[in-house]
């Protein structure tokens, strides 16, 4: 079992660099300001794109569509398009807990592109849902939270819920993580979980998360979770 990689969210080629050097796995763009999902104009991630193939950093890039509702399936489409036409690996895609998101679900696996639905967890998970989204094989798929004062994914979900999705989705084949406002001091309780990746922008930020990355987190983040040990429980 691989140790648990760091997708780090970065919103301009200034932070995609500076993840790219502190020891990111994967470079997600979005724009924080805009919340959980909140998507970059499609110029800047095709630019963030380009300097990074550019400079011949290994990590796959993801980039979020941005909030759309889930009733406006040919807006998300759309703009699913569009990001996966800037050449980025991933392309995520907010999941919310509503009946019309399986529709989304299937029209996003017929897309023949990359996607990582992303259920946006603040109401819980509805298990029928992802087991849904499971049968689809899409390559990955994430827990994260929209309301990032509400506490940490740790505050809004049972670990046993958390621990049901990691399970589930690794037995698809899909690469399962977690994101939700993680912090430094919840490592171990993420390293117990053990998903394939957990992304972060709140603890890599100075401020709050829309505020400027800050390389000197970003690395100690980086440091700790190379020098844990792979999970027994993987
Ligand atoms: O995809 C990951 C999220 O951007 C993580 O952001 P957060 O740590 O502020 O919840």
């Amino acid at each position: 079992m691989m140790r648990m990689r760091m997708l780090v969210s970065v919103r301009d080629v200034a932070e995609a660099r500076i993840a790219a050097r502190s020891g990111a796995d994967f470079i997600d763009l979005k724009e924080p300001r805009d919340g959980a999902l909140g998507g970059l104009p499609v110029d800047a991630v095709a630019r963030v794109v380009q300097a990074l193939r550019e400079q011949g950093s290994p990590q796959p890039i993801s980039a979020t569509i941005g909030d759309l509702p889930m009733n406006d399936l040919p807006a998300i489409l759309a703009r699913v398009e569009a990001v996966a036409a800037c050449g980025v690996d991933y392309v995520k895609v907010g999941i919310e807990r509503e009946t019309a998101s399986g529709a989304v679900l299937d029209a996003l696996a017929a897309t023949g592109h990359r996607i990582i639905p992303v259920f946006i967890a603040d109401r819980g998970l509805d298990f029928e849902q992802v087991a849904h989204a499971c049968a689809l094989k899409f390559p990955g798929m994430m827990v994260d939270t929209a309301d990032k004062l509400a506490g940490s994914l740790f505050d809004l979900m049972p670990v046993a819920d958390l621990r049901r999705f990691v399970a589930r989705v690794r037995a698809s084949g899909a690469l399962v993580g977690l994101a939700g406002a993680l912090r430094h001091a919840q490592l171990p309780a993420l390293q117990e979980l053990a998903p394939d990746f957990a992304g972060f922008r709140s603890a890599v930020c100075a401020g709050d998360r829309s505020g400027a990355l800050d390389p000197e987190r970003l690395r100690e983040l980086a440091a700790r979770l190379r020098a844990a040990p792979a999970p027994l429980s993987a």
